[in-house]
């Protein structure tokens, strides 16, 4: 079954077309979900029904002043009647219909919707409670209803993208009565829900509301039949002896459960690795089958009768498909994989992890001890004596991670003869829950040494060029870019920056995570919030734009027209103080782009100018 916005859903049996339908001229509800975040395509167990989510359907709205009706044309003559004259209501074509914001623009309030394949029609569950949106639906042991996640949208939505840390739980309507049950804790935030093979149990990602955006997650479980809950892996603060970390993926993979329903598989940040751990759901114990391979990130495609499919890379060789069957409980490290689509590793490329433990006087007095990490890529072609230019990328959130798979730009960008530092500061993901604490109210300092610790650090290794140093970052990579340019002027000799955030207290008011503004300068947030001058001044002081007066680096922004996130705002912002301060810069701007800049338009532009730019400033 498929269908687009517009296109028909078609439903095929083996290779005959038995039906197709345009779901949205049922007129029933408006643009289906297509999105990881609420979407879904499901079939019931008797396979006689398909659910899926779309925007719930508006009522006709006319103008106060809309004249007598001046006939219909004639293709609207062709539209479905239907079975009552509908609604019209007046002077509400204005009407804000807030929605969830980056990446999911004009998605307001999302509806369950089940199609009876027999008869093509479509049924909008009604008893969802009304301060709920729903989404990941699926089926309940026998149909009798759907499990979903519901997100809290009173007193009003934020963005949802990249956030894991939104009020949310799991929820359960009973088609037969309409009556809606709630599975799991009002007060956290819940995703992935995944029904086990034998349909007995559920197990799902839960961790904290508001605070940091995206956090280590405990892995919970629910009983279908005893409706208990328990916590199969619980978040980890500090890494444990043999190294695990914790579990913080933001979504489990859609299908991830063995065979005999007793473990779950999970693609999860270890560091900068991302390996595929087994989690046996009734000892809580968590094994690695991929920490002792040469590839550095591994990520589960799929699994069936446990025989899985995975995809894995390195920094320098290109994704490979790989199968292999989940091996018995106890016996993990006899995994074997047969590939099924060979790539080659780059030779000219070669890449190492880094470790870092700050300074004494760098240390964290709230959360001490805690270290970090970068993966280096060089070109192993170094003319004999030569020195290396390096590019310098932090990564954004900041609470996200760098892993050592392959990235096409970096390895382009070795390939053309620059080395590329990729730093996980201390904040990062994958390193334990109080490595990501450490971070909050420390942003503009503690992430912006850390940085510059692992690039001084780096040089003292010899072969690198000092005076040919780049740094590139996006959002909140864009941030430390600009931080690092003016805290370290003349050091860096070429800046590229992509919907960076610049002024912490001029984003608060146009974002559509506002709250991360709060939590990361230091505060706590909650929905009542009035921000006081202190408040703004305190995010002023922690943002790249207090320091634009030292900058010297010629600084090449890009823009996406249409980023929630990080309006594009905060780079004119910046933009014009450098003009003012006659420090070379340069915008590009990106129409019908938003945060990502991952249109083709944008992402092969944006990296020739990046090169470019890069090559124009370290005089290379
Ligand atoms: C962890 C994370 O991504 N946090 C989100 C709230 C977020 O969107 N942060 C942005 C400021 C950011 O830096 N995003 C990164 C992931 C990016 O490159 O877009």
């Amino acid at each position: 079954m498929c269908s687009c916005e517009g296109s028909p859903g078609q439903i095929w049996h083996k290779n005959r077309k038995l039906k197709c339908l345009n779901l949205t001229t049922l007129n029933k509800h408006g643009k289906v979900y297509e999105d990881d975040q609420f979407g879904c395509m499901v079939w019931s167990h008797s396979e006689t029904h398909l659910l899926y989510v779309a925007e719930k359907k508006r009522p006709k709205t006319e103008s106060y002043f809309q004249g007598p009706e001046t006939g219909l044309l004639a293709d609207e003559e062709e539209t479905i009647k239907t079975d009552k004259k509908e609604e019209t209501v007046l002077g509400q074509q204005f009407e804000y219909y807030e929605d969830w914001g980056e990446a999911l623009v004009r998605k307001s309030s999302p509806v369950l919707c089940v199609l009876d394949i027999e008869g093509s029609n479509i049924t909008v569950l009604e008893g969802i409670p009304t301060n709920i949106s729903p989404g990941q639906a699926f089926w309940s042991p026998n149909d009798t209803g759907l499990v979903f996640v519901g997100w809290w949208h009173e007193p009003f939505r934020l963005g949802l993208k990249y956030c894991a840390n939104r009020r949310s739980s799991l929820f359960y309507v009973d088609l037969a009565s309409g009556k809606c049950e709630q599975l799991s804790s009002n007060s956290s935030a819940v995703c992935s829900p995944r029904l086990s093979p034998d349909l007995c149990r559920i197990v799902y990602l839960e961790c904290g509301v508001f605070g940091p955006h995206l956090q280590c997650s405990r892995l919970c479980m629910f009983d279908w039949y005893t409706k208990q809950t328990s916590v199969v892996v619980d978040v980890v603060q500090r890494a444990k002896e043999d190294g695990f970390t914790g579990i913080c993926s933001s979504m489990l993979s859609p299908r991830c459960w063995s065979a005999d329903s007793q473990r779950v598989l999970i693609s999860c940040p270890q560091r900068c690795r991302k390996d595929l751990l087994v989690v046996d759901t009734s000892t809580g114990e968590v094994t690695s089958l991929t920490s002792q391979s040469e590839e550095g990130s591994w990520s589960l495609l799929n699994i069936h009768r446990d025989l899985m499919v995975v995809s894995c890379s390195s920094p320098n060789c290109p994704p490979d498909l790989r199968v292999g069957f989940l091996p018995a409980k106890g016996s993990e490290s006899k995994m074997s994989w047969v590939t099924l689509e060979e790539t080659q590793p780059q030779a000219d490329i070669s890449w190492q992890t880094l470790n870092f433990s700050p300074p004494p006087e760098e240390d964290n007095r709230q959360y001490p001890g805690l270290d970090f990490n970068a993966i280096l890529l060089k070109p192993t072609e170094v003319t004999t004596g030569g020195k290396l230019p390096l590019i310098v990328m932090p990564h954004g959130g900041p609470h996200s991670v760098l892993v050592s798979e392959w990235y096409l730009s970096t390895a382009v960008l070795c390939k053309m003869g620059f080395s590329i530092l990729l730093v996980n500061y201390r904040g990062s993901l994958g390193f334990g829950q109080d490595n990501i604490y450490s971070l909050p109210g420390n942003i503009g300092t503690q992430d912006v040494k850390d940085v510059q610790f692992a690039v001084d650090s780096v040089l003292k290794q010899g072969g690198f060029d000092e005076q040919k140093i780049a740094v590139v970052g996006g959002s909140h990579g864009g941030f430390l870019a600009c931080h690092l340019i003016g805290q370290y002027p003349e050091f860096y000799k070429a800046c590229v920056t992509r919907n960076p955030v610049t002024n912490l207290a001029t984003m608060v008011g146009c974002t559509d995570i506002p709250d991360w503004c709060m939590v990361e300068a230091g505060y706590e947030y909650n929905t009542d919030i009035r921000l006081e001058p202190a408040n703004l001044e305190q995010m002023l002081n922690k943002s790249p734009i207090k320091h634009v007066s030292k900058v010297k680096t010629p600084v090449l922004l890009m823009l996406g027209e249409d980023d929630k996130r990080v309006p594009s705002k905060q780079g004119i912002e910046y933009y014009r103080a450098l003009k003012a301060l006659q420090v070379p810069v340069r915008l590009l701007w990106y129409p019908g782009n938003n945060h990502s800049l991952s249109k083709v338009d944008a992402e092969s532009d944006g990296f020739m100018n990046a090169a470019l730019w890069i090559i124009q400033h370290l005089s290379l």
